[in-house]
């Protein structure tokens, strides 16, 4: 059926327009083209969401909110940094999301992992709209006192727009369970009130179970059921994982439960190769490493004599079966993606958001890798956040065992939706970013088509 909307657009169109619209802001317009192909091949046969302009309209935040945030150092220096809120749609629920602190924060990257988000946190099936927030603030090498004066500056400007029912951040690079819990008690502290406004809580004080792991151990779910739908499986495969901080180190710790052996790990300086596979004691290691001593990777060598270490270089070339970027946006690039190809790589699994290229997708693509997109591969983490959010309503906390379960559910649900939406006709292959762009599309387009021009 045609349009009958004049102002319907193709698909050059709505870039040109998007690129003219966000100058400079390469991040986001990289996520909003990712998924804008597949959207209107989708939307092609429903002249209702073309009408509507739902890409259109979820592809620009509801509203962004930017502030100043002012803090003292050790030595007494006044400091300024900048934080911002985005909240990009909250159609099926409150915007849900996470905040990063890292130098490279800005309006460009906030507003892709927003927009990201959103589509994540639909295919999760719960009602969670998309939201991400942080600062350019650098924690790097920052006390512990300064990181809790920077976190109280920061949430006493951000309290005025989350709350339970409207906005519930959570952590992200940078923000973990120190500066959730000075977060937490900063928003206590002036609003008077205990309630469930931040995920990732410590779990004496409302946090879950099982959201440390979850987004680690999620991709690690997604990635087994990605195997199984090929007649394979995690247990004697090698595999190459970037990053060491929480995705990385619990999709590592779930790959060699699973029978996997790890032989990298990374961190923004370079990559460490263990050879005879970096297992849960040396994860263990790692751990203590990067969350009580905030220390670099390369110290790991010194720890582990069989293990070498790579300044200044990221892992993709070391022979793996499975690879796992779990660092940073943009951190796998199209040569990278060429280097894992000709190595045979198996199967590809984003535990960040966005880190592989477009032209490093289309390598995987085109070779037919088995290649699951972080929007689908990690959404364990917000799944169990939304988990966080049902127990605090109810004044309730849940054990280990049925998180796990309900983790493995919910993986394998979003597992199932990229399939049935994403499985190609004549190969039989399943393209997963199609897949996720269409299922995590329709049900905030639906919503949003219930609601009127809002
Ligand atoms: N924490 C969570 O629950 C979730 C995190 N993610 C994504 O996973 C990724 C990692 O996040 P977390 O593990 O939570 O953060 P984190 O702060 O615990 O760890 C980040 C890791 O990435 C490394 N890194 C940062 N910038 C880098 C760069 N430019 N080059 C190379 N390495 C770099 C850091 O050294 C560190 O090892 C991010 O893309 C984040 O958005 C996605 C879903 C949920
Ligand atoms: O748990 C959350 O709300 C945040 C998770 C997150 O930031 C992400 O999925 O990228």
């Amino acid at each position: 059926m045609a349009s009958k909307n004049h102002q319907a657009v193709d698909l050059d169109t709505f870039i040109e327009g998007l690129e003219k619209r966000n100058e400079g802001q390469t991040e986001f317009i990289q996520a909003v083209r990712e998924v804008a192909e597949d959207i209107f091949t989708f939307v092609k046969d429903r002249p209702d969401y073309q009408e509507a302009q739902i890409l259109r309209r979820i592809a620009e935040p509801d509203r962004i909110v930017s502030f100043r945030v002012c803090w003292e150092d050790d030595d007494h220096n006044i400091r300024v940094e900048r934080g911002w809120r985005v909240q990009n749609n909250n159609a099926i629920g409150p915007y849900k999301g996470g905040l990063r602190f890292h130098e490279s924060v800005n309006e460009s990257i906030l507003k892709f992992l927003a927009f990201e988000q959103t589509f994540k946190n639909s295919l999760t099936g719960l009602p969670l709209g998309g939201g991400k927030g942080g600062s350019n603030f650098n924690p790097k090498g920052k006390s512990d006192a300064e990181i809790m004066r920077f976190c109280q500056s920061f949430m006493t400007e951000l309290y005025r727009h989350i709350g339970p029912d409207t906005d519930v951040p959570a952590g992200d690079i940078g923000v973990g369970s120190r500066e959730i819990g000075y977060l937490f008690g900063q928003y206590k502290r002036i609003t008077g009130r205990w309630e469930g406004v931040l995920t990732g809580k410590g779990t004496a004080y409302g946090g879950s179970i099982m959201r440390p792991e979850a987004t680690g151990y999620g991709a690690v779910y997604f990635l087994r059921d990605m195997l199984r739908e090929a007649d394979e499986d995690i247990e004697g495969k090698s595999a190459v994982i970037s990053g060491a901080g929480n995705v990385a180190l619990h999709a590592a710790e779930k790959l060699c439960e699973l029978g996997g052996k790890v032989l990298t790990l990374s961190d923004s300086d370079g990559f460490v190769h263990d050879p005879d596979g970096i297992d849960a004691d040396k994860i263990a290691w790692v751990k203590e490493l990067k969350n009580e001593r905030r220390g670099r990777i390369s110290e790991y060598i010194e720890e582990y004599s069989g293990a070498t270490y790579h300044e200044g270089e990221a892992p993709w070339r070391v022979d793996c079966d499975i690879a796992m970027p779990c660092a940073t946006q943009n951190e796998l690039d199209e040569s990278d993606a060429k280097a894992l190809a000709d190595n045979d790589v198996m199967a590809v699994c984003e535990g960040a958001n966005m880190p592989t290229t477009m032209e490093g997708v289309k390598v995987f693509q085109d070779a037919e890798i088995l290649y699951a997109p972080g929007k689908a591969a990690n959404a364990g983490g917000v799944a169990v956040s939304g988990l966080e959010m049902s127990q605090n309503s109810e004044r309730v906390s849940w054990n280990r065992e049925k998180l796990d379960d309900m983790l493995t559910d919910l993986m394998e649900d979003i597992h199932g939706k990229c399939v049935e939406r994403g499985r190609s006709g004549d190969s039989g292959h399943v393209n997963y970013v199609k897949g996720a762009n269409i299922a995590g599309f329709e049900k905030v387009a639906d919503a949003m088509l219930a609601f009127g021009v809002v």
